[in-house]
This record gives structure tokens, sequence and C-alpha cells, in this order.
């Protein structure tokens, strides 16, 4: 009998797991949490943590209760980080999403290497689509080795949402939202700037174990209440929904999910 394939997407996407904290304080002490348990689960199962991350304010809040810990919780060796969306300019620019990144977080880490970081190739700047393919090779290197996969599945992924209800850089109406083969693609005509960015696509987070949308503050009321309360709408955000064993939550703060109808779930890992 020939193998079933870990990802086929043979059952219906779990519904999103909503969390909601007193505040973004407690939001990012539950996201650390979180993290530590997907870390977890991660060694054990392959002995190795595949994390991707965005830009905006999530790094910040990533960091706060990942870095300068006592417990030994962290198991930094294992890491292998990768970027959902990068905006292709030069790694120390302001708009680098790594810069933003290393800023943040991986500066406060002396344990993690640089090796476990994948970055674009800077070299490859002028040309989009030969960058795009370069990172999608670091994927295929990372998840397929020598045996072809049909997608990567990450460990985790973690995401922003944009006042438009843009994930990564995946906008709405934009044609990559129905891109089905690459796992990552160019974009130069971005809305939001700068322009000219990569993203992973809906290949690579709909495959994911887990993906945590991270949300605070009033500013982002009206998006979550339209994605989970009208998916209809087909927002690029509320368009990520993992294929069954993956689940897809959303940690937000009070302030954050006021308005949405949807039901909150109690935290707990
Ligand atoms: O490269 C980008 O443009 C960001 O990665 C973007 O996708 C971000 O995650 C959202 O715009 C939310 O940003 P905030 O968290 O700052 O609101």
């Amino acid at each position: 009998m020939a193998p079933i394939e870990p990802n086929a997407p043979s059952q219906k996407p779990a519904p999103p797991i909503l969390y909601s904290f007193d505040s973004s304080d407690d939001l990012s002490k539950k996201l650390a949490d979180f993290v530590i348990k997907a870390q977890n689960d991660a060694i054990e199962r392959r002995n190795k943590f595949t994390l991707a991350t965005s830009g905006g304010s999530l790094p910040k809040m990533l960091a706060k209760y990942l870095v300068g810990r006592t417990d030994n919780a962290l198991r930094w060796d294992k890491w292998e980080i990768f970027f959902a969306d990068e905006r292709l300019v030069p790694l120390d620019h302001e708009d680098s999403n790594y810069q933003l990144c290393h800023q943040e977080f991986f500066s406060k880490v002396p344990e993690l290497k640089r090796s476990q970081i994948h970055t674009i190739d800077e070299s490859l700047l002028d040309d989009a689509e030969e960058l795009s393919d370069a990172y999608e090779k670091q994927l295929v290197q990372a998840f397929a080795g020598k045996e072809a996969v049909r997608n990567p599945v990450f460990d985790l992924i973690l995401l922003g949402m944009g006042p438009d209800g843009h994930t990564c850089s995946l906008f709405p109406g934009h044609e990559l939202l129905t891109e089905q083969d690459r796992w990552v693609a160019p974009i130069e005509d971005s809305p939001k700037p700068p322009p000219r960015r990569i993203t992973f696509t809906y290949p690579v987070l709909n495959h994911a174990h887990r993906v945590a949308f991270v949300l605070a503050g009033e500013g982002k009321q009206e998006m979550l209440s339209k994605c989970l309360d009208q998916p209809e709408l087909g927002l690029p955000a509320s368009r990520v929904r993992p294929s069954p064993p993956g689940d897809i939550y959303y940690f937000t703060d009070h302030a954050a999910s006021k308005t949405t109808q949807y039901a909150k779930s109690e935290f707990k890992l």
C-alpha cells in the first residue's frame, strides 16, 4: 500500500483557535509558553525546530519572554529560522525584516548562530525572481534534503496582519493569492512600501503544523472581526487554514478581540 502523505489535504482544516489575554504583556508571556511547547514537540519528533516569522510588531512581542530566561527551556541549538516575508533591501537596511528581528530578538540570544537564520541572498537583490528561487532552495534543503517533498511542514509560523487584511506579503486582490506551485514568490508591486519583496505562499502556510497570528491593540479589531466572523470575505489572512493535522491560532489581547463574535478558547498547552 502506498504510504499516506503526511500533508495530503484530504480533510477539512480545523477551525481557528482564538485566545484573548488581558494585555499585550500577558499575550507575550503566553506566546513564549506556546513557542516553547512547539519547540519541544518538534525536537521530540525530528530533533530540530523550524520556525518562520514576519516583521511588524511581532518580533518585539515574541522576544519579550523568550530572551534572558534562566529556566533552560530554550534549546537554541535546535532552531532553524526563516522569514515568512522579506523586503528586497540589504540586510542592514531599516526596512529589512531580518534587521528588525536581529535588533529585537536574535542579537539578544548569543546562543543563536548566524547559520541558523536563513536570510535572503543580498547579491541577488536586483533580480527578484532569482532571489525568490534561491530562498525557496533554502527551504528545499531544510525540508526535503535528498528526498522530494510536496510541501515544507514548518513546526511553527508566526504572522502579523495588516489593516487591509494582508499577511506575509499576500495582499487583497493580488494574483499571488492563487499561487499553488511556488513555495516562495516575488512581489514587485506591494501596495505597502517597500514595493519589492518575497513572500511565503499558501502552499507553505497551509501545510505547517502550527500557524499563529499575533495581534495586539485596538487597531487590529476590525480586521480580526472580519477574518473570524466573515471568512467568506476571503481576506488574505483568513485564507490561512492549515490542512490537518495543522492548526491555526490567533493570539490577541482584549483590545484587539473586543468586537469579534468568534468564540474564545481557554489557553492551555
Ligand atoms: O513585511 C511586512 O509588511 C510585515 O511582515 C507585515 O506583514 C506585518 O506583519 C503586518 O503588516 C502587521 O504589522 P504590525 O504588526 O506592525 O501591525
